[in-house]
Parts: structure tokens; C-alpha cells; sequence
């Protein structure tokens, strides 16, 4: 898969963008391909590929939230395997790791913290995120850096094709309605989705660069 995307990103035609719910050091350093946009801590943090920056300022008061919220998990909820990830703008509460259970009582207690702080609790894969309740998400910075890089009316210039598996990638999915095509990874035939198509397996998107990345270089 990585080399498919370092092949993506090489082409005079393709622009890459990867977002996503880590933080923005943790993206790039997993994905470690050069010269592309990565937007981390759910688009909190956008970095181009001209080492150019935006980021989303937290209000201060949501930055206390934010410390009290890693402060109270990490005390009462750092237990039976379940750990927290700080990834300073927004953090996950991971429980992979905890006997099945004890999950759904930590997985409570972990919302209850979070959203008792106004913060938005997200369901992830074995996870749940704390957002901070501010108007952006994956969806607002796919706009944000699809305007960056090809100007207000992209979409008369592009096609945008976006996939996700996570529930936060809906936001994505959602404003991308119309001025792109969107693919959900999921299992799940029944889940309700924003996405115009889904696909039941990660592997199926490394068959749909595969196939894009033919029509680009053949
Ligand atoms: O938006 P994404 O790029 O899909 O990121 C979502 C979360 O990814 C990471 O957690 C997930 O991957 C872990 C393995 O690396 C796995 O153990 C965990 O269960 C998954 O939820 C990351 O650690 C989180 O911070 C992201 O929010």
C-alpha cells in the first residue's frame, strides 16, 4: 500500500491529502511520504506539502476542558489494559487491550467524562475519541484543503475521491456530497453511511488506487 501511494503522490496529476484522527507528527511519520498534505487530530492540524500550516485555535476555555478531561481519564479510567492517548487537541481512550467485560462499563465512564466536560465522545474501532465541540471535523478541512490547493471553484477543476472507515470520515463523506465520490470500509452492509458506495474491506481500496493508478500511468 505505501508504495502505491508513493506512486499516487509522485504524479504530476494526482494530489494526495491523508486525514485523520492522529495527531499530525504521528500521520506523517506512519505514512513517511514526502511532499503530500496531512492533516492530523481530525483536520485540527493541516500541514501541506510546502511545509505550509493551519491550525484550528482552541478556545482557552476548551483547552481546559481538553487538560481536565486527560487528567480525569487518565486517573480514574488508565486501567485493565485501557489507556489514554494525549494527542493534544483531542485524545482517545484506547480499550483493545481490556477484558471484553470490563468494556462497556470503562467505555460509559469514559463518555460520561467526556461529555460531562462538553466535549464530543466518538466511537472508534476499540476506542472512543474526544473531540472538542467546535465547528470542524475531516469534512471542513477536505474543503479547506482542496480551496488551498486549486482555488474556490475546485470543484469545476478536480475530481475528489475520498475513502475512510471510521465514523469520523462521515463528516468528509457528508460535505463532499455532489463534488466528489466517496467510499465507506466497512463490513457492515446495513450501516447507514454518507458515502456513495461502501466497500467491505480495507483491501478493496488498495484495488481501487491499484486501478487509478493504471488509468494514470498507462
Ligand atoms: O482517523 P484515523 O486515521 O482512522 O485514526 C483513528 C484513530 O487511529 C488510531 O487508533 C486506531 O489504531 C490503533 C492501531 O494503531 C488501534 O489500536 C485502535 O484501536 C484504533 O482506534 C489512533 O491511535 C487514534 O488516535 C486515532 O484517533
Amino acid at each position: 500500500m505505501k508504495s502505491l501511494l508513493n506512486r499516487l503522490a509522485a504524479h504530476p496529476q494526482i494530489f494526495l491529502a491523508i486525514i485523520s484522527g492522529r495527531g499530525l507528527r504521528n500521520v506523517q511519520s506512519c505514512l513517511a511520504i514526502q511532499g503530500i498534505t496531512y492533516a492530523g487530530n481530525h483536520g485540527l492540524e493541516i500541514e501541506s506539502g510546502d511545509g505550509t500550516r493551519h491550525d484550528y485555535e482552541l478556545p482557552v476555555e476548551i483547552q481546559k476542558h481538553y487538560t481536565a478531561i486527560v487528567r480525569e481519564l487518565t486517573e480514574k479510567l488508565q486501567r485493565n489494559g485501557a489507556w489514554v492517548e494525549d494527542k493534544k487537541l483531542s485524545l482517545t481512550y484506547h480499550y483493545r487491550d481490556t477484558p471484553p467485560a470490563l468494556v462497556e462499563e470503562l467505555k460509559n465512564a469514559a463518555r460520561h467524562i467526556i461529555e460531562s466536560h462538553g466535549f464530543r465522545a466518538n466511537q472508534a474501532h476499540m476506542a472512543v475519541e474526544a473531540k472538542p465541540p467546535v465547528n470542524w471535523n475531516k469534512g471542513e478541512a477536505a474543503l479547506l484543503i482542496l480551496k488551498n490547493q486549486f482555488g474556490i471553484n475546485w470543484t469545476q477543476k478536480i475530481k475528489v475521491i475520498f475513502a475512510g472507515d471510521d465514523t469520523t470520515d462521515e463528516d468528509a463523506m457528508r460535505l463532499l456530497q455532489g463534488s466528489g465520490i466517496s467510499f465507506r470500509v466497512s463490513a457492515d452492509p446495513d450501516l447507514e453511511t454518507y458515502a456513495d458506495f461502501r466497500l467491505a474491506r480495507q483491501s478493496v481500496v488498495e484495488d481501487l488506487l491499484t486501478w487509478i493508478n493504471n488509468v494514470y500511468t498507462n
